[in-house]
């Protein structure tokens, strides 16, 4: 599995506890920054992320931001994402499981690094369930590609 990871100004910390965590798991990954001293803006960082998933470069990817929306409605712009905005355990493994997501997002201004970072474990070692969950992702694609 190959994971892209990317945040704005609000998210560094916690994209680098993501980055530790990865390393640990032993996935590869690539951190895309920002690795910056002043404010960016989270597009400018989490489309491009988006469009190295979307493009099949990256199996998934995470993304964080001050409160991980911005980066979810960011995200979710790009043809094949699904970005889903998650502060549980119990919703990182429902969208993998149902959902199929393919991004997380993730506010650092709203949780801790511990939570966060067993958000990202759930979400990453969770399987989609396929069946009908299929079938309403592939609504989901149809009107996208309308
Ligand atoms: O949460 C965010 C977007 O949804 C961003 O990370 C920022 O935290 C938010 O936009 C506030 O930006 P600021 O320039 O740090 O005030």
């Amino acid at each position: 599995m190959k994971v892209i990871i990317a945040s704005d100004h609000g998210g560094i910390e916690l994209r680098k506890e993501i980055g530790e965590l990865l390393n640990e798991m032993n996935i590869e990954f690539e951190d895309i920054g920002c690795d910056c001293e002043g404010s960016v803006d989270y597009p400018d960082y989490g489309i491009p992320a988006a469009e190295r998933v979307a493009s099949g470069e990256f199996d998934k990817g995470i993304l964080i931001c001050g409160t991980g929306i911005g980066m979810s409605i960011a995200a979710n712009k790009v043809k094949g994402i699904r970005a889903a905005l998650v502060h549980d355990i119990f919703s990182a493994k429902a969208t993998r499981e149902h959902n199929d997501s393919n991004m997380i997002t993730m506010g650092a201004r709203v949780i801790g690094p511990g939570l966060a970072r067993e958000i990202a474990k759930t979400w990453l070692e969770t399987d989609f369930q396929g069946g009908r969950h299929a079938n309403r992702i592939g609504k989901v694609s149809e009107y996208e590609s309308k």
